[in-house]
């Protein structure tokens, strides 16, 4: 569903971002990315949705892509629902406008990522946590097959991470293929098949995520020590990793 085969990115040579990254993820997938702040998970985005252009190496999408950037502020006084309607603009014809059917879909989005309520808000005055998840459904109206999105629960209080988070889940098993940002291995651990780990330069390690979030791997990624505890609650038995924040380890 989405193939990435060799690709690399430099924006100033020899200075490669990331190197040699070759993937196939495939619907009913969710990927998550990881990596320290500055380490280009951000720019591997824009080159899976072709915003930047990797330097080499080659993207392809079988199908649309809906993406969901990091940040977005707009200074046009749309309303939250006309922002989650410009998803529908690659199923309008040429020129025409939104239909009853495009804003019921574009409502019953918005309902789904529990914001139903903020539709006739002007955007700009919204907070930072419900702007996203306002961009959130306007990339599930947009109906593409492959999701990207930038650390999609970035702004978003627990529950809404957690909502999100099964959202998600969901879309993917739907038949989606779902590509995140996180700086939360636990997000990972909790939703995600796979996990892209981006260590720096060619160094970048992809497979199921549970087995590759690991103490080691983890604390040697952003260089803390972090302890898997298993979280045992009658319903759910699963494992979590808690970060001292209070040592760093230094390589
Ligand atoms: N236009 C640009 N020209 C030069 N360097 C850039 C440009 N845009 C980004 N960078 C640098 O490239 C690196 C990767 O940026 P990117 O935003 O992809 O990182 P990231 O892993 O998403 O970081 P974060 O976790 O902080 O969001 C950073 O060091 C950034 O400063």
């Amino acid at each position: 569903m989405l193939d990435l085969d060799g690709l690399g990115f430099a924006y100033e040579l020899p200075h490669w971002l990331f190197r040699d990254v070759s993937r196939r993820v495939t619907e009913g997938e969710v990927l998550t990315v990881l990596g320290p702040n500055g380490r280009g998970k951000t720019t591997l985005l824009r080159c899976l949705v072709g915003l930047a252009h990797p330097t080499e190496g080659t993207v392809r999408a079988g199908g649309d892509i809906g993406f969901v950037p990091q940040q977005h502020h707009s200074t046009f006084a749309y309303r939250a629902l006309d922002m989650v309607l410009m998803g529908r603009t690659r199923h309008l014809a040429p020129l025409a406008s939104p239909g009853r059917r495009d804003r019921r879909l574009a409502l019953a989005a918005m309902e789904r990522v529990g914001i139903g309520h903020l539709a006739d808000r002007d955007y700009p005055t919204l907070s930072g946590g419900e702007r996203q998840l306002v961009l959130l459904a306007r990339a599930i109206v947009g109906e593409g097959r492959v999701l990207v999105l930038d650390e999609p629960a970035s702004a978003l209080d627990l529950r809404n991470q957690g909502r999100v988070l099964h959202l998600l889940r969901g879309l993917a098993d739907e038949g989606r293929a779902v590509v995140m940002t996180t700086h939360h291995p636990d997000h990972a651990l909790e939703v995600a098949d796979t996990a892209m780990l981006m260590f720096g330069g060619s160094d970048v390690r992809v497979g199921s995520a549970s087995r590759l979030l690991t103490e080691d791997t983890v604390g040697d990624l952003y260089g803390v020590r972090a302890h898997s505890l298993v979280l045992d609650a009658g319903d759910v038995s699963r494992r979590v990793l808690v970060t001292r924040f209070d040592q760093e380890v230094h390589p």
